[in-house]
């Protein structure tokens, strides 16, 4: 579903991604971490397609199609979508309304005709139902006054409205409680398929308990430098970043 190949990326003149491999089959869940400032935001923002990031080489093909080229909202339209760390607050916009701009738009990108209002708002009802998502958090403009977890489950539930193939999840600093934590861990589980895929970058190895993932990779200095099964994560947790530090340095 998804391949990258030895992606690099700077800022400001600054290269963060130095040649990043992954290839995510469709139904796997695969977890980022590593420490901090490795680069970890920086491969999620690529990927979403945000542009204060450079891409100097390497290519990331999507569905067979190489996305590096496509603005944010055509990768959207491909099926690509990004919870970004610190939602957009749309001052006048309900989340009803923006969702449904949202969902039609994408609808109109693959041929397909626009939903209709009740159309529309039997499928919302049915998502929010799917992530516990409160009725009136969507009556009210689009994440303005909402606290970090309201932030967080709205977030999911446009997750699970607009039905993904590949989410990709950024909770490096996001500052997730454990409710937090469950919420994006249900959303996640609940969007589970074989069709589907995952990426969830994260710092919180208890999210791993509440998503198990198919694989965790370590990203230092701008490189994946390990990778594993679902345990490598614990191993980490245990024992920190040091041991992988040093393995790398004494390969150079
Ligand atoms: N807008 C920017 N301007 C300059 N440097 C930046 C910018 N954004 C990121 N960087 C640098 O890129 C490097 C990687 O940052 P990134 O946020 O991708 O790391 P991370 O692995 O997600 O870190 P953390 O775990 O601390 O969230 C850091 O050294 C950071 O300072």
């Amino acid at each position: 579903m998804l391949s990258i190949n030895d992606l690099r990326a700077s800022i400001e003149g600054k290269e963060i991604l130095k040649g990043i491999n992954l290839e995510v089959k469709s139904g796997e869940v695969h977890a980022i971490m590593g420490p901090n400032g490795s680069g970890k935001s920086t491969l999620a923002s690529v990927l979403a397609g945000r542009e204060e990031y450079e891409v100097t080489g390497g290519s990331v093909v999507f569905d067979g199609k190489d996305i590096l080229d496509m603005a944010p909202e055509e990768r959207a339209a491909e099926g690509i979508f990004l919870a970004f760390q610190y939602p957009v607050e749309i001052p006048g916009v309900t989340t009803i309304n923006f969702l449904k701009t949202a969902v039609n738009e994408i609808r109109k990108y693959r041929g397909e005709n626009p939903l209709d209002a009740a159309q529309f708002l039997k499928m919302v009802r049915e998502k929010a139902k799917l992530v516990s998502m409160n009725d009136s958090l969507l009556k009210r403009a689009l994440n303005e006054g909402f606290s970090g977890g309201e932030k967080k489950r709205n977030e999911i539930f446009q997750m699970a409205v607009l039905e993904p193939k590949l989410a990709i999840l950024d909770e490096t600093d996001s500052g997730l409680d454990i409710d937090a934590l469950r919420i994006v861990a249900e959303g996640v589980n609940s969007l589970r398929s074989p069709e589907r895929a995952t990426i969830v970058v994260t710092h919180y190895q208890r999210l791993l308990d509440y998503i198990v993932p198919d694989y965790v990779h370590v990203l230092y200095k701008g490189r994946i430098v390990k990778s594993g099964p679902k345990e490598l994560a614990l191993e980490l947790e245990e024992k920190g970043y040091d041991w992988i530090k040093a393995e790398v340095e004494a390969v150079g």
